[in-house]
């Protein structure tokens, strides 16, 4: 049987090695990245590294404050490297992210990250197309039922996660969207971002710059060109 949290071990392991002292990181959310708080904690007490980062949820935050690391909220540069997971990853690097319901602020980490640096396990690359696993869409509370009706005018099926009880760190709710697959994540980005209502869209376009996957006994790493 495939252990899959030895390969997001595996992942995460691999990825805090690249973290040099005086670096200015993102780390985002999820149980892989669990893995590599961990790891960079180690680093940081077993070799004094000094480093800063901005976290994508009061969950990491709580974890990296715990193993030693140095959380800052905003900065006026960009950020050296952002360390997250994904859902769903193809190897042209667009992800699906949110399933851990903080979307939003991971887009914004990435986005202001000079690089990001995905890690997996062998179960979340896709060859073919994403869409298997449910597309989270951050949304405001108000006017829900008509935003989620829009929402499914683009072709999925959608329902609030927790029956909308489910709120993010932003106060807001997640809509988990079924597509049959998703075949262009850019133009289906796009045309999510355009409906009123929508805080974001859990496709991540051209942010990726290396996708790390955690094998049985080490990784597989693929650099996406720019
Ligand atoms: O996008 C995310 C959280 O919003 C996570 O990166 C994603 O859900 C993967 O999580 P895990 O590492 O636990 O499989």
């Amino acid at each position: 049987m495939q252990d899959l949290e030895a390969e997001k071990m595996n992942a995460a392991k691999e990825a805090a090695k690249a973290v040099r002292s005086g670096m200015t990181i993102g780390i985002g959310s999820g149980s892989t990245v669990n893995h590599f708080i961990r790891a960079l904690g180690e680093r940081v007490k077993e070799e004094g590294l000094s480093v800063t980062c901005v976290v994508s949820s009061s969950q990491s935050r709580r974890l990296a404050e715990e193993n030693g690391l140095r959380v800052i909220e905003d900065i006026p540069e960009k950020l050296d490297i952002d360390f997250d997971g994904a859902d769903e990853a193809d190897l042209k690097g667009n992800l699906i992210k949110g399933g851990g319901g903080a979307l939003t602020r991971e887009k914004i980490v990435a986005y202001n990250s000079r690089e990001l640096w995905v890690m997996v396990d062998s179960t979340k690359i896709k060859r073919d197309y994403l869409g298997r696993f449910p597309l989270p869409v951050e949304i405001l509370p108000f006017m829900v039922s008509r935003t989620l009706k829009n929402l499914e005018e683009a072709g999925c099926s959608c329902s609030l996660r927790g029956g909308g009880a489910y709120r993010t760190d932003n106060g807001n709710v997640i809509a988990d969207c079924r597509f049959k697959r998703i075949d262009d994540p850019a133009a289906l980005e796009r045309r999510l971002k355009m409906v009123p209502g929508v805080v974001e869209v859990g496709i991540f376009t051209s942010l990726t710059s290396r996708i790390i996957e955690g094998t049985v006994d080490g990784v597989q790493v693929y650099s996406i060109p720019k």
